[in-house]
């Protein structure tokens, strides 16, 4: 039976020559049927409004938790001609995933007729039946080759494009990528060699996917060639969060407790409040001695300062230090840039240094040789430090011993401080850069942003969980400052670890794919008007929320970064002082671009001022 026909039925019981009012209530539990099969077949005709809800359950990414959303949206019948299509419409427009048996748990329909009154009649409308023998309509996945894509040369296919004459150069990659997706869809394919494939996409029903056939030992796929030539070299066992397998999962399990439980994460707390209000007193002094800032190189300061508290609970004093040319604090950070920045160059590149050592390769082992050696000095310091406090303390707060306390060595606990120390600073500070970027060019924001702090945190006192457990609003805008400025180069790569269809071609197992969050955190279709910084779009008060896989900054899953809560962390107390003390100004140029190593970086200085609050 059609809906037509269905309407046609159904007469209002006080007045047989009105049509009816509500029709239905729920209509499938999609759970167990599939819409399209469910659906099709009930055209609609009159031009009558009509409305879908769309309520299903919402995995709550990294806890595990669920949640429910309910999505109503109304049509005319004249701008729908089945209701497979309308309800299609409103699961993109609210952002739904597609049916997954699971997930959905009811998709309700009613009509509302255009005398506008209901009754309480319903009428549950049926399966059409489905003739004998016919198939449900799932089109068949098409195979990996028919991916659109950009066409490479014979043998070398595309790989070429990753080198310095080719348009994918690391530090544009985003623009190129931009361009290959307006260019060939959601999807697309590259050839590296003969026959590797590297799938890119930015649909985040695809990327859920993605990170559902990843394994239960992700590889990121996508390595960085340099480090794994430096390992094999030197003979040295691998760092935390290098190579793969049960070696890599067994190497990050226990640093992982004590980085990713939020109440481990808590401990540090008041160690990076410390800090924080610390630089604050520094920036307050150079502002009343009207001495002018690197803004940017202080949060570079700041962040090893604060990350570094955590890694070796120690102060390493180089906050608001004037650092000469030659001093290590500053070497360190210099050198640490430039590694990063050959990391990220030589992600795709062709590995001649595993062969032979290129003067590039000689200049990678320099780099990272002056970092290791920096950090390791850091750790001996710290644990001559920590022995001196524990002659008088009962239990002081070591990352390191509390380490080794949970049965991991000395050495692999002193090797996991560094390894974090290293990846802590250039990452955070970058983005936090961007975040202060976005909140001086949004003063309207940064004024509601100040206001939300005023109310919850006292001004002398200290962050404390509870103060953090009650700003919305600030933690929105990190993560709005994310969305626009998206702080890693590709989102996180994966090897599929089973089949997967994606976006309807069948990608074969052990293909890298490319998570690009960054394509698809700017565009319309998912964030109207992607290019404004409005951090409204996170709050829980605005009914449709994004998708929950479009922006992974930190990546997702058994393999996602470690330090994504101290981190988050850091960001939470630093904006939250920062807007509390100080008015944060843009004096610079009107729009500034990223530029990536492996991390995205400001491609010119930010020109940002702080201004002491007078109230
Ligand atoms: C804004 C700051 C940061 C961003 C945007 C960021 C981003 C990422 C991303 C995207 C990954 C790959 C995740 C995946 O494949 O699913 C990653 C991995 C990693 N990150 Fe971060 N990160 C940040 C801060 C930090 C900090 C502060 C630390 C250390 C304290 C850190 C240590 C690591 C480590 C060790 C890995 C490798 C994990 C593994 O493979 O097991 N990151 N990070």
């Amino acid at each position: 039976m059609c809906l037509q026909e269905c309407l046609a039925r159904e007469k209002h019981p006080s007045n047989p020559n009105h049509h009816s009012r509500q029709c239905t209530d729920t209509v499938y539990m999609w759970k167990t049927r599939d819409v399209n099969s469910s659906l099709n077949g009930y055209t609609a005709t009159r031009a009558d409004t009509f409305q879908v809800v769309l309520t299903f359950r919402r995995e709550k990414i990294h806890r595990g938790a669920f949640g429910c959303s309910r999505n109503i949206f109304s049509f005319s019948f004249s701008q729908v001609t089945s209701l497979s299509s309308c309800v299609e419409v409103c699961r993109q427009r609210s952002r739904m995933p597609v049916y997954q048996p699971g997930r959905w748990t009811k998709c309700g329909l009613y009509y509302i007729t255009s005398r506008s009154y209901t009754t309480s009649a319903t009428n549950k409308i049926k399966d059409p039946p489905t003739p004998h023998g016919a198939a449900t309509h799932v089109p068949p996945a098409r195979p990996l080759e028919e991916m659109p894509g950009p066409k490479g040369l014979p043998l070398l296919g595309n790989l070429l494009d990753y080198t310095k004459f080719g348009n994918k150069i690391i530090s544009k990659l985003h623009l190129q990528l931009a361009k290959d997706f307006e260019k060939y869809g959601k999807i697309f394919k590259e050839r590296l060699g003969p026959s590797t494939y590297m799938v890119y996409v930015s649909d985040p029903e695809d990327i859920a996917t993605v990170f559902r056939k990843e394994g239960r030992y992700p590889v990121r796929g996508a390595s960085l060639p340099l480090l794994d030539v430096y390992y094999k070299r030197t003979g040295k066992p691998l760092s935390l969060g290098m190579g793969d397998g049960k070696q890599w999962h067994d190497r990050r399990t226990t640093t992982q407790k004590k980085m990713l439980r939020p109440q481990a994460v808590q401990l540090y707390l008041s160690m990076q409040s410390q800090v924080t209000d610390d630089f604050m007193a520094y920036l307050q002094k150079m502002a009343e001695e009207k001495t002018e800032l690197d803004i940017q190189a202080e949060l570079v300061q700041y962040v090893m300062e604060s990350i570094g508290t955590v890694c070796f609970n120690m102060r390493l004093n180089v906050l608001g230090a004037q650092l000469q040319h030659d001093a290590k604090e500053r070497m360190f950070i210099q050198k640490n840039e430039e590694l990063f920045a050959l990391l990220g160059d030589y992600l795709f590149s062709l590995p001649f240094f595993k062969w032979f050592p290129t003067p590039l390769y000689a200049r990678f082992e320099e780099l990272y040789s002056f970092v290791l050696q920096f950090s390791a000095d850091l750790v001996e310091k710290s644990l001559a430090k920590d022995a001196e406090l524990r002659a008088t303390e009962d239990s002081p707060q070591h990352f390191i011993t509390d380490l080794v306390k949970d049965g991991e060595s000395i050495e692999t606990a002193s090797d996991s401080a560094a390894a974090l120390f290293i990846a802590g600073v250039e990452s955070t500070s970058n983005s936090l850069a961007f975040l202060l970027y976005n909140l001086a060019r949004n003063p309207d924001k940064q004024d509601k942003l100040r206001a939300e702090v005023t109310r919850v945190l006292p001004r002398d006192c200290h962050m404390t969980p509870e103060h953090l457990n009650r700003l919305p609003y600030m933690k929105a805008c990190v993560k709005e400052s994310m969305r626009l400025s998206f702080p890693v180069v590709l989102g996180a790569t994966r090897i599929l670890a089973e089949d997967a269809v994606l976006g309807g071609f069948l990608v074969p197992k052990g293909t890298c794919v490319i998570n690009c969050n960054n394509a698809s955190c700017l565009q319309s279709e998912y964030f109207p008007n992607p290019h404004a910084y409005s951090p409204e779009r996170w709050m829980k008060e605005d009914n449709v929320q994004p998708h929950p896989y479009l922006l992974l900054p930190f990546g997702h899953g058994p393999r996602m970064c470690i330090g994504k809560r101290f981190a988050e962390q850091q960001m939470y107390i630093a904006i939250s002082k920062l807007v509390q003390n100080f008015t944060i100004q843009h004096t610079g140029s009107e729009d500034i671009g990223i530029t990536y190593t492996i991390f995205g970086k400001p491609d010119e200085p930010l020109g940002l001022t702080v201004t002491p609050r007078g109230d």
